[in-house]
């Protein structure tokens, strides 16, 4: 539960060379769903890889709350036993998510088809974001909000009592809201049909169907039609989950800016609705090179290859891309500050409704160590410096978002003087063991 703590400050010294194996945690957005596929199956899930950041910790505590019994065994894997399609009961206290909009968002969607009722908060960043994109389709099935103006939390859902299957096209790129839809049409007997112009990440139709529900993907002119069937019963799963691409982010940036660096990262889940940060740092002009590409747990995976790279251009990030590498733009700022010319990042409205405002963070933070960064709405640009030339010196602050903090931290390992963050304990949510890991490699952040 990030943001109810004592600020952290942490500074990044520069340094190199970074070398050595980074074994980031398991993908978030992958054991959020492992726990709520879980809880809604019938019998038992092993889940191996889940990451122990807070905002699934989260995700783990509200499963426990709903009825399901959540356990972690001494070897460090977790079993979820489930109570099936429809069979939550009502929590009796206030859901606490944290710095969580997935967590919020999916169990919102998980719980709105049952009639039970749930009373939803989270942190200062969590309450500050909306939440209609999810209430609104949720009522289509049924369901009944009442939150704070504007929709923000804290809100309490009743669940629907007797649930219709919905037919939703999603007005805004978010994998969130997508899956919220699919997980309250688990329990709407018929078809549920989502509707995304734009592809976003597709765990949630790729698990649905290995817990055993009927669920078709088409593309078609209107978009990407989602179908799936309610009232399944889902049988429980044993899932490995990959490394996270977007904690990998980190230290592959931080590789590509300190002189001498060379880090492998293993074992990254590369799936195309995940990768945009890996693409675009190869056309900029990275040494960034996949080895041992497989296929794991359903899902694609490599091991990361990042070396250091002096000679990153700028490029014209395609507008299109943005949902594949939505919560890697901050770090991808940084770099871009490391390279020669302009970086333009489009097509990225989504970015101010995050556990911050990304572009306004990043913004102040980059222009507070000597980088210059235009803004429009939903477009942003960095003017790049060329490696080794962004002066640093200054304090940034993280505004409750561990990648802001992280990427601040990145930035300062390739910058002329340190950078500081306000506040790093966020990183907890994500990457717990963040610190240890960029320092094994090399790395000097230290706290104050
Ligand atoms: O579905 C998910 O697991 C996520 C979806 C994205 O959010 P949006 O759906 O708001 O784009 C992403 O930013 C978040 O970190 C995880
Ligand atoms: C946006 C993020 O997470 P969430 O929306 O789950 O808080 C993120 O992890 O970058």
């Amino acid at each position: 539960m990030s943001g109810h703590g004592t600020p952290i400050p942490m500074t990044s010294t520069p340094c190199g060379p970074l070398s050595g194996v980074a074994e980031v945690p398991g993908d978030k957005s992958i054991s959020h769903r492992s726990l709520i596929l879980g809880a809604m199956a019938v019998g038992e899930t092993r889940i191996t890889g889940l990451l122990e950041g807070e905002d699934v910790l989260d995700t783990a505590k509200a499963m426990r709350a709903f009825g399901a019994e959540v356990i972690k065994h001494d070897d460090g894997s977790w079993s979820v036993h489930g109570v099936g399609v429809g069979g939550f009961a009502e929590p009796d206290n206030v859901i606490d998510c944290g710095n969580s909009g997935t967590g919020v968002r999916l169990i919102m969607g998980a719980m709105a088809s049952s009639p039970i009722t749930a009373t939803f908060t989270g942190d200062a960043s969590l309450n500050g974001r909306p939440m209609a994109r999810v209430t609104d389709p949720l009522a289509l099935f049924g369901t009944q909000t009442v939150g704070r103006k504007g929709g923000r939390l804290p809100m309490t859902i009743v669940g629907a009592a007797d649930p219709v299957p919905v037919r939703y096209e999603v007005p805004v790129p978010s994998a969130q809201v997508k899956s919220a839809v699919l997980l309250a049409g688990l329990n709407a007997p018929g078809q549920t049909v989502v509707i995304e112009k734009e592809a976003t990440r597709d765990h949630s139709e790729r698990m649905l169907a290995g817990f055993g529900a009927e669920i078709t993907v088409e593309d078609t002119d209107e978009g990407r039609v989602i179908t799936l069937t309610g009232r399944p019963e889902l049988k429980p799963q044993v899932i490995a989950v990959p490394r996270d691409p977007s904690s990998a982010a980190f230290p592959v940036c931080a590789a590509l800016l300190t002189p001498g660096s060379d880090v492998l990262v293993p074992g990254i889940g590369l799936n195309p609705t995940r990768a945009g940060l890996f693409t675009t740092l190869r056309e900029m002009g990275a040494d960034l090179t996949y080895e041992n590409e497989r296929e794991e747990g359903g899902e694609p995976v490599a091991d990361l290859r990042a070396r250091y790279s002096p000679n990153m251009k700028g490029i014209e990030v395609p507008p299109e891309r943005a949902a594949s590498m939505i919560d890697e733009y901050p770090v991808l700022s940084v770099v871009a500050a490391n390279a020669t010319g302009t970086t333009m990042m489009a097509g990225v409205k989504e970015l101010r409704v995050k556990e911050s405002d990304r572009i306004d963070a990043m913004a102040r933070g980059l222009r507070a160590n000597g980088v210059s960064v235009d803004e429009g709405e939903d477009w942003w640009s960095v003017t790049g410096l060329g490696i080794g030339k962004v002066p640093g010196g200054g304090t940034c602050e993280s505004f409750l978002d561990h990648r802001i903090a992280m990427s601040f931290m990145v930035m300062g390992m390739g910058a002329q003087a340190p950078v500081s963050v306000d506040d790093g304990g966020p990183i907890a949510t994500s990457f717990p063991i963040f610190e240890p890991l960029m320092a094994s490699l090399g790395a000097s952040v230290a706290r104050g």
